[in-house]
C-alpha cells in the first residue's frame, strides 16, 4: 500500500458480543482490506447490516477491531495524531435546535478542541463552502434537512481536515439537497481533500465517487473504479435488427433476453445480457450469416445500483463459501 494512502485497512474484523453473558457473536466485519488515496472520493457500500458503520467507527477509535491493521492518515486508527486531521460527519447527527449556525459551530468547534478566536476566524469560510454563509444568525429551527445536513458538513470541515468521512451525508435529503451536496464535494475534492462516505444512495455515489468498496454480510465483495464496474459483464446491448423473427430467436442465448419489442415490419429491438466483446462477436457474426440485417448496436452500461443489485444477488446465491472479493476482471462473471 502506497504513502498517498489516507485510509488502509487491511483484513480488519470485528465479532461484537451479545446477548446474555456476551454468549451470542455477531461477526460484524469478517477480514476486510482495501485503501483510499489522497485526493480520491472513495464510497462505501453494502445494504444494511453489512457493517459499514461499524468499519467507520473502527477507524475513528469509537469502536475496537478485533483483529487486523486499520491506519488513518499513516497512523493507527484511533489515534490521536490522525484523527485530528479527520472531519466526521456521524449518520442522523442531532444539532441542538437552540443553536443557530454560527453558535453550531462553535458548540462543535469547542468539543474537537478548537478556541474560540479558531473557531471565529474558520466559520465563515467553512458556512460558505456549504452555501450558509447568510444562515449564520439564523435559528437551526429553520433550516431545512439539506442545509442541516450541510451545516453538519461545515462542523466536520471546521478544522480544515486532510480527510472527510461522511456517514450518509444525504440522508433525509431531497433531489435538490442532494444536488447540492454533491457539488460541495465535488468542489472539496477540487481543494485536494479525499473524502470517505458511507451511503444507501447508489445514484449519488455514482455521480460523486471515484472508487467504491462493496461490503457485504462483513466482508468486502467487491473494491473498484466505479466506471470499472458499470461496464463490466452483466451489461446490456441493444440491438435493432431486421429479418425473420423464427431466425433471430433461434439464434440469440434465450436466457440472455432483456428485452424484445417490434419496430417495425420484419423488424425487431432486442436488448441482451450481453457486453464481453467476444459474446458480441460470436453473436454478430451468427446474426450475419443468417442473413439478419444489424441496423444498430448500442452497448448501455449498467448503472451502479443495478450492478451492486447484481454482485449483491450473485453471492447471495453463492454456496461455495468463496470468501475472496470479486476481481475487477471477473466481476458478474462469479458466481
Ligand atoms: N454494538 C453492537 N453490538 C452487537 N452487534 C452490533 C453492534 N453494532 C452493530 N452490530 C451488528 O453488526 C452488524 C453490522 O452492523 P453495522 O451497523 O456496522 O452495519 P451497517 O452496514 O452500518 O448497517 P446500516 O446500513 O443499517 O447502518 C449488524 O449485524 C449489527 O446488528
Amino acid at each position: 500500500m502506497s504513502d498517498a494512502s489516507m485510509i488502509i485497512v487491511d483484513d480488519v474484523r470485528k465479532t461484537y458480543r451479545d446477548g446474555l453473558f456476551r454468549r451470542q457473536k455477531v461477526e460484524a466485519l469478517k477480514g476486510v482490506s482495501f485503501d483510499v488515496k489522497r485526493g480520491e472520493v472513495f464510497g462505501l457500500l453494502g445494504p444494511n447490516g453489512a457493517g459499514k458503520t461499524t468499519l467507520i467507527k473502527i477507524l475513528l477509535g469509537i469502536v475496537r477491531k478485533t483483529g487486523g491493521q486499520a491506519t488513518l492518515l499513516g497512523r493507527p486508527a484511533g489515534e490521536r495524531a490522525g484523527r485530528q486531521r479527520v472531519g466526521y460527519l456521524p449518520e442522523g447527527h442531532r444539532i441542538p435546535q437552540h443553536l443557530n449556525g454560527n453558535t453550531a459551530l462553535e458548540y462543535y468547534g469547542s468539543l474537537s478542541g478548537l478556541s474560540m478566536s479558531q473557531i471565529r476566524q474558520r466559520r465563515p469560510e467553512s458556512l460558505a463552502t456549504v452555501g450558509l454563509a447568510e444562515w449564520g444568525k439564523m435559528s437551526v429551527k429553520k433550516y431545512s434537512k439539506g442545509m442541516l445536513q450541510r451545516l453538519g458538513l461545515a462542523q466536520a470541515m471546521l478544522h480544515n481536515p486532510d480527510l472527510l468521512i461522511l456517514d450518509e451525508p444525504t440522508d433525509g435529503v431531497d433531489p435538490v439537497g442532494r444536488a447540492e451536496m454533491r457539488e460541495i464535494l465535488a468542489q472539496l475534492k477540487g481543494q485536494g481533500k479525499s473524502i470517505f462516505l458511507n451511503s444507501h444512495m447508489l445514484q449519488e455515489v455514482e455521480l460523486v465517487c471515484d472508487r467504491v468498496a462493496i461490503l457485504h454480510k462483513g466482508k468486502l465483495r467487491h473494491v473498484g473504479d466505479v466506471k470499472d464496474i458499470t461496464t463490466l459483464s452483466g451489461a446490456e446491448t441493444e440491438f435493432l435488427l431486421e429479418g425473420a423473427e423464427e431466425t433471430i430467436r433461434g439464434i440469440i442465448d434465450k436466457a440472455a433476453v432483456l428485452s424484445w419489442s417490434g419496430a417495425g415490419e420484419n423488424r425487431f429491438q432486442v436488448g441482451l445480457r450481453i457486453s464481453a466483446q467476444p459474446d458480441v462477436d460470436r453473436t454478430v457474426d451468427q446474426l450475419r450469416k443468417a442473413g439478419i440485417s444489424i441496423c444498430r448496436m448500442t452497448p448501455r452500461k449498467l448503472t451502479l445500483e443495478e450492478a451492486f443489485l447484481q454482485l449483491i444477488q450473485t453471492q447471495t446465491d453463492d454456496q461455495s463459501g468463496n470468501e475472496q472479493p470479486t476481481e475487477i476482471t471477473s466481476f458478474g462473471a462469479e458466481s
